[in-house]
């Protein structure tokens, strides 16, 4: 018998694949111990504001390009005016990796390289509305991971907030990824599930969700800026 783990690959929408489990135990620890360094500098994590005054539930930190609604900038002026860490190399790898197992596609996989990550923990009541990823001026795919506690995804349609969508459960481990016809979909994270997540991954409570874009910006930062520093401080992931 083949030792070989196949992952499963279910398409939700056209474009849209989810591949749970794809993630191992070590590669979700390798990520959320990652995410704990990144949540501290050179940016703190943060709800973001929007330009209705609202804050979001969510607490936010950025890779390669800082984004706030409804805009990316490489300086995170809404927090404390410092450059945002660059998108390591790894985690570009990572991404690639996601869209080849997502789309089987090993041509179209070979040349995405995202440029930025939005790095977002959810408390037990945190949750996210219905909203497409529309700050990209490209249609390249976006890679969804997730960590810690499951959640229920939302993922819908291109013209509407409402109907028609799909629910589906997101573990900690699985991958999704949306692009071609779905890449402009509203999605959303009605509900996360508290308790559900395993320890082992080094987070105790709560749900971390990394997506990768390719944000069409230009302007050349280069990669592994906050990567090597020793002194990085610790985040404030549970
Ligand atoms: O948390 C998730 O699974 C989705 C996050 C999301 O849609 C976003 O950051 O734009
Ligand atoms: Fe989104």
């Amino acid at each position: 018998m083949s030792a070989l783990f196949v992952p499963d690959r279910r398409e939700v929408a056209d474009g849209a694949v989810h591949v749970p489990g794809w993630l191992d135990i070590e590669q979700q620890r390798t990520l959320v111990a990652a995410c704990r360094d990144w949540a501290g500098s050179p940016v703190p994590m943060r709800s973001a504001t929007m330009p209705s005054g609202h804050r979001m539930s969510v607490q936010t930190v950025c890779l390669g390009w800082h984004w706030q609604p409804y805009r990316y900038t490489r300086t995170a002026e809404d927090v404390n005016g410092a450059q945002v860490a660059g998108l390591p190399h790894w985690l570009v790898e990572l991404g690639r990796r996601a869209v080849l197992a997502a789309t089987g596609d090993e041509a179209n996989s070979a040349g995405y390289r995202p440029d930025t990550a939005l790095i977002n923990f959810y408390d037990a009541a945190a949750k996210m509305g219905m909203h497409r990823d529309a700050d990209e001026q490209v249609d390249e795919p976006v890679v969804s991971l997730s960590l810690g506690d499951s959640c229920l995804f939302r993922f819908g349609n291109s013209e509407t907030r409402g109907r028609p969508y799909t629910d589906v459960a997101l573990e900690s481990g699985d991958l999704f990824v949306f692009g071609g016809a779905a890449r402009f979909a509203y999605h959303g994270v009605p509900k996360v599930y508290p308790g559900t997540g395993n320890p082992d991954i080094g987070m105790s409570n709560g749900r971390v969700n990394i997506t990768m874009r390719v944000t069409g910006l230009s302007g050349h930062q280069s990669p592994d800026l906050s990567q090597d520093q020793a002194d990085t401080e610790r985040g404030k992931l549970p």
